[in-house]
């Protein structure tokens, strides 16, 4: 990166979060160069990512330091969501304590998801908050994760069951990142540009059925999956209500990845609770059989996953409990009642469940 750095050709998009400080997602190749400004007249940063990004980060170090005269850190994590767990957690406050982070410095999470969750969390806990630059650098966490201000790790019960809502500074996604994503990953990542185009933006559907691989409209389902986030997130960033949507198909999603002990990918995993979602929709609020078959046809066409194993249905159940969209002993979840209609659909009769997860039971 270093004598490299391009002139931006970005977009910003706003995130405006009641009652907290705003902030932009500027997205575009070269939106990256914009991060020495950006922390500029700190004293301390400290860069979270993880292995396979090692090469990247040192670039990125040796470029803060030569133009941002600041010290600058790396903190090395495990790839994928290994890293989103206490003990790495703890190597990272230890790092920050043996810095002397302060409240005027800042941490910066390069990465996919599970690192920006991570450093999210990091500098949500570290001196009950400092600021978080965000650079996603999957498709997944530009689109999603990296976006809104939910941070947090996973514990033995469950999946992101201790984290804290923790607003970036800003968030950088800068497509030339993408350059070396594996395919497997980028499939994954369109599990939640899809989730987007069903609860929110139906032209993402359309570009997406136009070209499965989602490469041909990539900055174009970036950006527009994107500015649904950042509206969701924008009327409702604690999420006391509106936000649930953005969890569409993650209730069972969430089951599955605990029961596969977080060996799923995320966008796999709620690739199958999509289309449990839309099924129990289906029977619950009589969502329409050829938005559920939209569903299953689309997501099969990208290479995700729309079954999963029918003897795991009691363990799957057992962990659909903790999720935190429950109240009491009350199951919630988020349905459609069309494309684009969301509704809640709390405390569907056990036989509706059973018979919803037939129908993705292989
Ligand atoms: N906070 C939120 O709002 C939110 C939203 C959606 C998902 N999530 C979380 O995000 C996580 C999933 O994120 P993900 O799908 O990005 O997975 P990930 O972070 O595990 O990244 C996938 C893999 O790609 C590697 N990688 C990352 N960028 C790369 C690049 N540019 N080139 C080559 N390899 C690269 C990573 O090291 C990892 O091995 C889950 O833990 C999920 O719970 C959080
Ligand atoms: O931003 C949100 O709100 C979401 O729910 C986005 C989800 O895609 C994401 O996976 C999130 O981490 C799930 O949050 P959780 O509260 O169910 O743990
Ligand atoms: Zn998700």
């Amino acid at each position: 990166m270093s004598g490299s750095v391009k002139v931006a050709d970005v977009v910003r998009i706003p995130v405006r979060p009641q009652g907290e400080r705003p902030y932009d997602v500027v997205l575009g190749d070269g939106a990256l160069g914009g991060l020495a400004e950006i922390v500029t007249g700190r004293t301390r940063a400290v860069l979270i990512h993880p292995v396979a990004l090692r090469a990247v980060a040192a670039r990125i170090v040796a470029d803060l330091r030569a133009q941002a005269d600041l010290e600058v850190h790396a903190v090395e994590v495990p790839d994928g969501e290994p890293a989103k767990r206490l003990a790495v957690a703890g190597e990272c406050w230890d790092v920050l304590g043996r810095l002397g982070l302060t409240r005027d410095d800042v941490i910066i999470g390069l990465g996919g998801g599970t690192v920006t969750d991570l450093a999210g969390f990091v500098a949500a806990s570290w001196l009950r908050g400092v600021d978080v630059v965000q650079v996603p650098t999957t498709v997944l966490g530009m689109v999603d994760a990296a976006v809104g201000g939910k941070t947090g790790i996973d514990v033995d019960a469950g999946k992101n069951l201790v984290g804290a809502f923790h607003q970036p500074l800003t968030v950088l996604c800068d497509l030339a990142m993408l350059a070396t994503l594996p395919a497997v990953e980028v499939r994954a990542g369109l599990a939640e540009v899809v989730k987007t185009g069903f609860i929110a933006d139906g032209a993402i559907l359309d570009l997406l059925e136009d070209d499965p691989t989602g490469l041909a409209h990539l900055p174009e389902l970036i950006e527009r999956s994107i500015r649904v986030k950042a509206d969701v997130v924008s009327g409702d960033p604690r999420e006391a209500g509106r936000r649930e949507v953005l969890n569409y198909g993650h209730t069972l999603g969430h089951a599955i990845e605990k029961v596969e002990h977080f060996s799923w990918r995320h966008g796999e995993a709620i690739s199958v609770g999509m289309v449990f979602a839309a099924e129990l929709s289906r029977l619950a609020v009589g969502l329409d059989e050829t938005t559920v078959g939209r569903h299953r046809r689309l997501l099969t066409s990208i290479g995700l996953p729309v079954s999963y194993d029918a003897d795991r249905w009691p363990a799957l159940l057992d962990a659909m409990r903790v999720d935190k969209k429950s109240r009491g002993r009350r199951l919630r979840f988020i349905g459609l009642t069309a494309r684009g209609e969301t509704t809640i659909v709390d405390d569907p009769e056990s036989s509706l469940l059973t018979a919803a997860y037939r129908s993705v039971a292989r």
